[in-house]
């Protein structure tokens, strides 16, 4: 077709008429005249982004460059020598990313297929990317499907590229700068440059979902776990909160699709992710969709965050308390070192916390000794004598809730202390030390450095721990169903690790196969009370209580004499 002849097919197009041309290359005919005001004839050179808008637009899409890199790259191979050229552009058609044959570097350049040029329709007419960006479609605009005379050589497929929230993200467009004459000669390039745009929402959903579930689905059960066609990325309570553009079919048209569940699109709950996993065999992860047809699913679930921890899991007796907890490995870093030498400890934390365990883990970390457990609570003078009686040479002395130490037996400890120096206190308490009642000598003695072990309500590596306790308490291939997971996640643990220890007990016990569910756990405690507020000053417990006395005793977990003793101690003045 001459240049003339083109010009010729617009205008009858505009008029009205149909010339067999594909229907969204006629409307974007229509848009360049009427809209954007163009004129085929003219021979506008490519549009090319300074270098510092460039930088700006690369920025920006930093992360979808990254991501489709390996996926652009594997393209170009499979194409190359075929005198192909790659671009990634941008949601508004600036090219971000590119690879083409040196050979035809200054041709590309000139036709404005190079870093920098920009394929918004409005600036270079009717164009395969600027198709792609207002269709959102798969397109080709083949040679003469251009608008504007200069652009007639070229052939361009483009893709769009839709990021995890269903916008669009970048176009992935495959150019030739000659072609042959039919259309239908780029129907390769076309699934090429699909499958491509597929992968790279793929991999960006993959990465973006390390925390969530992930269902990938696919119409074969052979391609599910290699090259899925569709992805879906879900909360602990099954509610989307990411896709690849094709999960939009399952969905109803229109609708909203983040914050849907799934179970309300797919005949399938959150509960069952567990049995789609990859070590169940392909063919049995069949899901039945609404409209009677059905999917493969493959789930993956949720990583383990992948912070760096201060303290490195597994190293020494210390390694394997706590996950990735900020609080936890300040302590368990300190502790480690304390271990070395012989200064005595007191380890305060509310009940639960693992004190007691962790005096275990500093004495097993520290020089070798022999270990001797006290629990305080009623021991009398002559128990406590007896129980030291046997132990010579070095040795760690826990001492469990010294709090509940009767002041008798507090003055025998002091002399015990004084007269064998080779016994490593290492004191337990679920109070503040300022609210220890113990005598200053006593309480010099036992608290030469004070590790504060944190509630678990507040540590950030539950999860991990959930994991640990479960994987040492259960049978090997048991696990929670992820509802079962979200509502320990969110449980407030006013026992802490001993109740989760517990529940978990229990929920094993309950379990009827491999999986446990929510209905298997046992309620809390007392999902009303607040958690207990060991180390909270006297003054501000009294003041949450109303100074009530009986109030403030069951808010700390003591009797209401201890209350008032407490109460004289500090100077405060009881409420009548
Ligand atoms: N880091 C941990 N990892 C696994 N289990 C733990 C951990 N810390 C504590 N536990 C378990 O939790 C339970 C309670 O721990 P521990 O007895 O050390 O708590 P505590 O703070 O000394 O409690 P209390 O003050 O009530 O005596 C124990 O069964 C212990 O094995």
């Amino acid at each position: 077709m001459t240049d003339r002849q083109h010009v010729e097919e617009i205008e009858q197009v505009l008029e009205g008429t149909q010339t067999g041309r594909d229907s969204f290359v006629s409307a974007s005919w229509r848009r360049c005249v009427e809209v954007y005001g163009m004129d085929p004839t003219r021979r506008d050179p490519a549009h090319i982004v300074t270098e510092s808008e460039l930088r700006d637009h690369r920025k920006q899409a930093e992360w979808m460059i990254g991501a489709a890199r390996s996926s652009l790259l594997s393209l170009f191979r499979q194409v190359a020598g075929q005198n192909y050229v790659l671009l990634l552009t941008d949601a508004k058609g600036v090219c971000v990313d590119f690879f083409g044959d040196d050979l035809f570097m200054d041709g590309l350049r000139g036709a404005g297929l190079y870093l920098g040029s920009n394929w918004s329709e409005d600036l270079a007419g009717t164009c395969g990317v600027g198709a792609c960006i207002v269709t959102q479609e798969p397109v080709t605009v083949h040679q003469d499907d251009h608008f504007g005379n200069a652009h007639t050589t070229l052939s361009c497929t483009a893709a769009p590229i839709f990021d995890t929230l269903g916008g669009l993200a970048a176009v992935l467009d495959i150019s030739l700068l000659r072609s042959p004459m039919p259309k239908r000669s780029q129907n390769l390039a076309m699934s090429l440059v699909t499958n491509a745009a597929r992968r790279v929402e793929m991999a960006n959903l993959m990465a973006e979902s390390r925390r969530d579930w992930v269902l990938r689905l696919s119409s074969s059960p052979e391609f599910l776990d290699v090259d899925p066609e569709a992805a879906v990325r879900l909360d602990g309570s099954g509610r989307v909160l990411g896709y690849t553009r094709a999960a939009r079919r399952l969905f109803p048209d229109g609708g909203a699709i983040i914050g849907q569940r799934i179970d309300e699109v797919l005949g399938l709950t959150v509960d069952d992710l567990p049995d789609l996993m990859r070590d169940r065999p392909t063919e049995d992860r069949i899901i039945e969709m609404r409209d009677g047809g059905a999917l493969f699913g493959h789930a993956i679930a949720p990583q383990a965050p992948r912070n760096i921890t201060r303290m490195p899991r597994g190293a020494g007796p210390m390694g394997g308390l706590a996950g990735d907890d900020p609080a936890m490995s300040l302590v368990l870093e300190q502790a480690a070192k304390l271990a070395r030498i012989p200064v005595p400890l007191l380890i305060t934390g509310e009940t639960g916390t693992g004190k007691a365990k962790l005096a275990r883990a500093i004495h097993m970390a520290g020089v070798p000794r022999s270990f001797l457990a006290l629990d305080c609570a009623g021991l009398s003078p002559e128990a406590m004598q007896r129980a030291c009686q046997g132990v010579t040479g070095p040795s760690t002395l826990l001492l469990r809730r010294v709090e509940d130490l009767p002041a008798t037996t507090a003055v025998a400890l002091s002399a015990l202390l004084d007269r064998n120096d080779s016994l490593r206190p290492l004191a337990t308490t679920c109070l503040a030390p300022a609210q220890l009642e113990l005598p200053r000598p006593l309480f010099h003695r036992l608290a030469g450095a004070t590790l504060r072990l944190p509630p678990l309500r507040q540590r950030q590596d539950l999860g991990w721990l959930v994991d640990r306790l479960l994987g040492r308490r259960a049978p090997d291939d048991m696990r929670l169903s992820p509802s079962a997971r979200a509502v320990l996640l969110g449980r407030q643990w006013p026992g802490n690790i001993r109740e989760l220890e517990q529940v978990l007990d229990v929920a094993i016990a309950l379990a009827e196969g491999r999986v446990i569910d929510q209905t298997d756990l046992p309620a809390p405690i007392d999902a009303t009370a607040s958690a207990p507020a060991a180390e909270e000053p006297l003054e501000e417990v009294m003041e949450a209580c109303g100074w009530n006395m009986s109030r403030a005793a069951r808010r700390l977990g003591v009797n209401r004499s201890t209350i008032l003793r407490r109460l004289r101690r500090a100077g405060l003045q009881p409420s009548a």
